[in-house]
């Protein structure tokens, strides 16, 4: 998916950025900055020229032919039904701002291969509406391989004049230019207009020359395109249609009249031709009056040309005003536009739009130039209701892009950041200057590994503070980060440790400390082993291709048996120097503080073999936040590890959505200091919010651009939250959920005393799982005390407030008793975690299930006047009560279900009868007969597990 950048590049063709930005303002090319992407065909022109100086470059060159080709490849496996890049196309990123036709390849441009994730009824394959919710199965089309069901592109190979060349491909004039926002651009709509070619759009009566529709003997897949030698209905005639129903019912009439091959198979049942209204009236000619409109349009004669009247279907009469150059032009386009679901939307050409995630349909409309009304309406068809302004999760956008035939791409939060902070000529993660203002920088450190295994021990030992004895539960509840010095080979050496929590629930936050990390330290308790939880360390480390030295910890005990530790990581690839392998492993105690100076030493000792610790130091500072809370007296604090720069007091800082001028910085020793440099942890005081772990933060020019940066976050966090958390149900689930009754939903507020902490434990929370009736939504979450807002958003919502470590204040609290909001309090995870599985439980339906009590036969049928039949019985098994739920069997077949309407013993009436006695039944059903069975049940309810 990612472009390559221009440092990769110029890293790529062993030029500075500065170098290759300037090569390329020379040579035409507007490019903001480094971190700038660029385009296929500019990479190509840079390598060509490069390479041709007599770089090294030349033969990888010619090796590959489209080296953008391997930034894509992610994305279509992780939406393998997406036509993100087009298969067989030489250059994937082209298509976005090429007419380029497809390479010669194309044939093996195989149909997408799986339905779209998340819209399991609904129509799958783009382009294949014939697979609706509740549409009868469709047989099997008889679709070419070759053409790509709904997106005729790979089946297209003729259309466009330009030579299929094999190569990669230049692309059509103007060069749409680095940045695929500018709206100038192009990357959305710019191919809406006429064709390349000059060819003109699909009439009435002229077979679809390949264009969009393959073939014009071949059946369109997708079924919604045109039918050669079909005319197109203008829409402005077709009748109005009540419902999407009928809409569809239409779209099949056609498809049936309209001979083989056309429309959506299956969709139009033999039995349905009737539904489809127009049918017969469509296929009689041009634009024979429909039934909605006056004059038809000729086969495409004077189309548009001087706004005859009638000339789009009206007739003309009198009065009537002379239609804009606009409305025409919408008119035709509609007219261009199949049907999807009998809505009318024109479909894009395989252009690619670029949107980001949390984007609403009003945005997707915005861009491919059509109504957010039908875009609405297209995707309910596809089994997903949303409104237009809602944010749209990012498979549904592609999966309805693929649909129109648009190759949709949500660009990734990192992306857009980057995009945001080149906005204000910002960079974020490039040390500036050269290599002489590069500076070493202590290592960064993560204590990794399993629960109880000693990580905040060893760290407490390291720097002589004991945190163990603070923490609640046991657990360390977030992340915190020390300096320690030591000497090695007589050198004073610093290391900056980040102590990550060890509890599962931990993980995405643990998995963050790794990627900040330049070594891993990985503890493992001698007297346990490795544990799961060591692999998974093991594995977040590797991952982050972070190397690791192994602590063997709790060495002092009887139990421990540092080897077998050795011997259980060697079987992970870990294996240890003295066995030949290239890991450092030490025996420590972080109880008797035995081996630590080994550790120190092992850490240096692998930061210098295995990286260039270097950081420029004279630069606006640059770093993340590990950890961030809310203090009473001192407002947002927030501990941040410096990457590159010298953080200052005074300086303008961004941080995730929270920006602020220092006001204070504090090191781990609780000593203020004027500055930090590379790789130093500090707590940050003058922060406006708390950011969020993880998030990183950057020193800009001033207080103004600071707030910009972060307002920008916020909103943007916002709708991609929105996103995330907001639940749109598919037809399906609707109707699943009708039937059932209505979903539970719990709703939550979570406030926790830090961002690690809120996080973390929404993280455990959406992994709770009790089934589907039931679910869990957190509508809000933030640090600090239980506020008013917060109740009154929960009074109003009917959540639940938990609060981690943190208490309402008191006009809160007041106010919850009021309004009867729940408010819980933890402050250990494990208890808020499994009390609110057990609430989630507890809103479960009861399951019931059947159980058998009781069967009599059925002997002699007694008729009375005035009770029935009366069913003369004995008891065969069981007990029969009055009033029991029961059924009558005949040869093992349930006649009837019924209930036990009275029961007699001898004369008088029994509430119950036992096995073994003869008894008189009437039940709510009459039509007995002897040798029947009556079998009672009752339906109990089961526990859940
Ligand atoms: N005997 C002995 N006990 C140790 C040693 N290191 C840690 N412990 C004990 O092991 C227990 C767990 O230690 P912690 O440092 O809390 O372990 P942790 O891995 O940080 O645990 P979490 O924070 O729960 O992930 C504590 O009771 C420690 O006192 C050691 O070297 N020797």
């Amino acid at each position: 998916m990612a472009k390559p950048r221009v440092h990769e590049i110029a890293k790529e063709i062993g030029k500075t950025s500065k170098e290759l930005l300037t090569w390329l303002g020379e040579n035409g090319e507007y490019v903001r900055g480094p971190s700038s992407t660029l385009e296929a065909p500019v990479v190509r022109r840079v390598r060509e020229a490069f390479s041709a100086k007599g770089g090294d470059a030349a033969p990888a060159k010619q090796s590959k032919p489209a080296p953008k080709a391997e930034a894509p490849a992610p994305v279509v496996e992780s939406h393998p039904d997406v036509p993100v890049a087009t298969p067989g196309a030489p250059d994937p990123s082209a298509p976005a701002v090429t007419d380029a036709p497809p390479a010669p390849a194309r044939p093996q441009a195989a149909p997408r291969p799986t339905p779209g994730p998340k819209l399991p009824s609904a129509a799958p394959k783009p382009g294949a509406p014939a697979a609706r919710p509740g549409a009868p199965a469709a047989p099997k089309q008889p679709a070419p391989p070759a053409a790509r069901p709904g997106a005729p592109k790979p089946g297209a190979p003729a259309p466009r004049p330009q030579a299929p060349a094999p190569g990669p491909r230049k692309p059509a004039a103007p060069r749409p230019g680095n940045n695929p926002f500018a709206p100038a651009q192009g990357m959305g709509t710019q191919q809406r207009r006429p064709r390349p070619d000059g060819a003109p759009r699909r009439e009435g009566g002229a077979p679809r020359p390949g264009g969009t529709g393959g073939l014009p003997s071949m059946p369109r897949p997708g079924g919604t395109g045109g039918l050669p030698g079909m005319p197109r209905p203008n829409p402005a005639m077709m009748p109005k249609q009540a419902n999407p129903t009928l809409g569809r019912a239409g779209g099949r009439g056609r498809g049936a009249a309209g001979g083989p091959g056309r429309g959506r198979p299956g969709a139009g049942a033999p039995g349905r031709p009737g539904a489809g209204g127009g049918a017969p009236a469509f296929g009689s000619g041009p634009m024979g009056g429909g039934p909605g409109g006056g004059g038809g349009r000729g086969g495409g004669a004077g189309r548009g040309r001087g706004g005859t009247q009638g000339a789009f279907g009206r007739g003309g009469g009198a009065g009537r005003r002379r239609k804009s150059k606009k409305q025409r032009r919408q008119e035709f386009d509609q007219m261009e536009a199949p049907a999807i679901g009998g809505v009318r939307v024109r479909k894009g050409d395989g252009q690619t739009v670029r949107l980001r995630r949390g984007a609403s349909l009003t945005d997707l409309a915005e861009k491919i130039g059509v109504d957010a009304a039908s875009l609405v309406q297209v995707l309910f068809h596809l089994g997903e209701m949303v409104t237009a302004t809602q944010s749209v999760a990012d498979d549904t956008l592609e999966v309805l892009g693929a649909e129109l035939d648009y190759n949709i791409e949500v660009v990734s939060p990192e992306d857009e950041d980057r995009e945001l902070l080149e906005s204000f000529d910002l960079e974020f993660g490039e040390d500036l200057g050269d290599e002489d203002d590069l500076e070493a920088r202590p290592p960064v450190v993560t204590v990794m590994g399993h629960v109880d295994h000693g990580k905040t021990r060893l760290l407490d030992s390291l720097r002589h503070a004991n945190v163990v004895a603070g923490e609640a539960g046991g657990i360390t509840q977030a992340i915190g980060a020390y300096q320690v010095e030591t000497e090695v080979d007589d050198q004073d050496r610093r290391i900056t440790f980040i102590d990550t929590p060890g509890h599962e629930a931990f993980t995405a936050m643990r998995a963050r400390g790794a990627k900040s990390t330049d070594i891993a330290v990985l503890v493992v308790a001698a007297d346990d082993g490795v544990m799961p939880q060591t692999i998974e360390a093991l594995n977040h480390a590797q991952a982050a291709d972070v190397p690791i030295v192994v602590a063997v910890n709790k060495i002092d005990k009887e139990t421990a048996d540092p080897t077998r530790v050795r011997g259980q990581l060697s079987e992970f690839g870990l294996v240890p120097e003295e066995y030949g392998g290239d890991t450092q492993f030490v025996d420590v105690s972080a109880a008797t503080r035995q081996g630590l100076p080994e550790l120190l030493e092992a850490i240096v000792l692998t930061a210098d073999a295995a990286l260039d610790l270097r950081a420029n130091p004279d630069m606006p500072a640059q770093g993340v936040a590990i950890e961030a809370h809310l203090d009473k007296g001192r407002g947002p604090v927030a501990t941040v590890l410096v990457h590159r720069g010298t953080l200052r007091i005074g300086d303008s800082i961004v941080a995730g959505s929270a920006h602020g001028r220092v006001r204070a910085l504090i090191n781990d020793q609780g000593e203020n200091l004027t500055e930090a440099p590379p790789s130093m942890p500090v707590q940050v005081l003058g922060l406006t919010s708390v950011p969020g772990a993880g998030d990183n933060f950057l020193v800009v020019d001033d207080d103004r651009m600071a707030r910009q940066i972060a307002d920008k976050r916020e909103a943007r966090m916002r709708a991609a939250q929105q996103a995330k958390s907001g639940r749109r149900k598919t037809l399906d689930q609707l109707f699943e959920q009708l039937e059932k009754g209505e979903t539970q939903e719990l709703l939550l507020i979570l406030k926790g005393d830090g961002a690690g902490s809120v996080e973390a434990l929404e993280d455990a929370l959406s992994g709770i799982e009790v089934g589907e009736e039931v679910s869990l939504r957190v509508i809000d979450r933030g640090v600090g005390a239980i506020t008013e807002t917060n109740v009154s958003l929960a009074a109003a919502s009917k959540a639940v407030i938990i609060g981690f470590n943190v208490r309402p204040t008191p006009h809160a609290a007041q106010m919850a008793d009021r309004e009867n909001v729940d408010i819980r309090f933890y402050s250990v995870i494990y208890s808020a975690i499994d009390e609110i599985e057990a609430a989630l439980k507890g809103m479960l339906k009861p399951i019931y299930k059947e159980e058998v009590r009781g069967q009599a036969e059925i002997r002699e049928v007694f008729r009375s006047s005035k009770f029935g039949n009366i069913a003369g019985c004995m008891v065969t098994d069981g007990t029969i009560k009055r009033n029991a739920k029961a059924r009558l069997l005949r040869d093992g077949v349930v006649i009837s279900e019924t209930s036990i309407a009275s029961l007699r013993r001898e004369k008088d009436d029994a509430t119950e009868v036992r096995e073994g006695f003869e008894c008189g039944i009437t039940l709510t059903y009459s039509d007995i007969k002897i040798g029947d069975v009556i079998e009672t049940f009752e339906m109990v309810e089961v526990e859940r597990e």
